[in-house]
């Protein structure tokens, strides 16, 4: 479990809304996370040949079972309540955007909206306790009650089957397409990148992980060894070696991340060889963050993750590049730019970024020499 105040520290927009969906009916704010580990082994590479799919990932495993849980909280705490239920043991919150907006409209106009009430549909791993991760939540943000919840059994592929129609083709850039596996890429030619993200974060919807695409785009020539510190779907580690990468390594401290990833590679007739996927330790893992990853061994590093792991990482993430790679950092906002680049001034230089809307990724390359603060 993370500790209490590591939400207390994060403002609202620092976790997690990673995703949003468009039902037919009503949009959904769509929140992702990794689930807390106590811990790992440390790696889960590909165990499949890439004419493959079904052998490196079955569909046992991938419909796997979990519970889905309605819960009835205030609307005025609907945002740190859903950033504290991830933090907590959720995989994933889905807020109604309508109620929300109203939500903000009613905050902004001072009208009493304590008394309001709207349902967060998130899901937990089987394995949680979810009765005391919801208080553990409501603690954190100082609820007096525990929010009402219902529970009820799903898998996985139920969850899939309900959201196929909201994730479509994206296009990233021209001829670089993010295509839904249950549809056919919209231009046969294009780079395609086949996804099924399962629970994991990164469809290409998000203003991240389009900014870190397009980086990746310009950054690999061929040949290049790649590392997706925070791999979710897979998505980046995927493109790299269709652009041409040598070879890429996904990391994440999610397992479910870590099978939507080999899944995905499947999908893409990624080889074996070319994609080691890696399970890491969560922050509270006293197995610390050692992994069997060289240090500087790689040419492009990039981790579209949040910005309390990417502050507190910083040192580990860039130690993975080699002096003078490319270095991406996402998954922060404009108003948090000023201080990533600060921590990260010390090891990069030539830093730039670029943004849609509020997201920034911020890149620099890696310096021979790191410098004092
Ligand atoms: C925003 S998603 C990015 C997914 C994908 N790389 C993309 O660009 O769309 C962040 C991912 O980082 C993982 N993550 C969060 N904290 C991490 C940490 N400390 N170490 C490794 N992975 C982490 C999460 O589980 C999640 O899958």
């Amino acid at each position: 479990m993370l500790a209490r105040n590591f939400i207390k520290h994060i403002p609202c927009k620092n976790l997690s809304r990673h995703h949003i969906l468009r039902d037919r009916v009503r949009p959904l704010i769509f929140f992702t996370s990794s689930t807390p580990q106590s811990s790992f082994s440390i790696s889960a590479s590909l165990s499949t040949s890439s004419s493959s799919s079904s052998s490196c990932f079955t569909d046992e495993s991938f419909a796997a079972p979990y519970l889905s849980v309605r819960i009835h909280c205030p609307k005025h705490v609907v945002d740190p309540f859903s950033e504290a239920l991830l933090c907590f043991g959720a995989s994933s919150v889905a807020v109604d955007e309508d109620i929300k907006e109203e939500d903000d409209k009613d905050a902004a106009s001072g009208s009493s909206i304590a008394s309001k009430e709207i349902c967060i549909e998130s899901i937990f791993p089987v394995h949680e306790e979810v009765k005391m991760c919801i208080s553990q939540a409501a603690n954190s943000i100082g609820l007096k009650e525990i929010p009402k919840f219902k529970v009820e059994m799903g898998d996985e592929q139920d969850w899939i089957t309900k959201n196929q129609d909201l994730f479509q083709p994206v296009e990233i850039a021209e001829r670089l397409w993010i295509v839904p596996e249950w549809t056919s890429p919209p231009v046969p030619e294009a780079v395609n990148i086949i996804l099924n993200p399962g629970f994991a974060f990164g469809t290409g919807e998000h203003p991240t992980t389009k900014l870190c695409l397009l980086l990746l785009q310009s950054l690999i020539k061929g040949g290049e060894a790649f590392l997706d510190y925070g791999t979710g779907s897979g998505i980046l580690a995927i493109a790299s070696l269709k652009f041409g990468a040598a070879s890429s390594v996904g990391v994440d401290i999610d397992p479910l991340a870590i099978k939507s990833a080999s899944h995905n590679a499947a999908l893409n007739n990624i080889p074996l060889e070319k994609l080691e996927l890696h399970l890491a330790p969560s922050e509270n893992s006293s197995s610390g963050r050692e992994m069997s990853l060289q240090k500087e061994q790689f040419d492009v590093v990039i981790a579209n993750i949040l910005l309390n792991p990417v502050m507190e990482l910083a040192d580990h993430i860039v130690s993975f590049a080699k002096p003078g790679a490319t270095t991406g950092i996402s998954g922060i906002l404009s108003e948090q730019l000023p201080n990533v680049k600060e921590r990260y001034s010390p090891f990069l230089e030539n830093i730039s970024t670029a943004t849609i809307g509020d997201w920034v990724c911020m890149s620099g390359t890696k310096r021979g020499e790191f410098i004092d603060n």
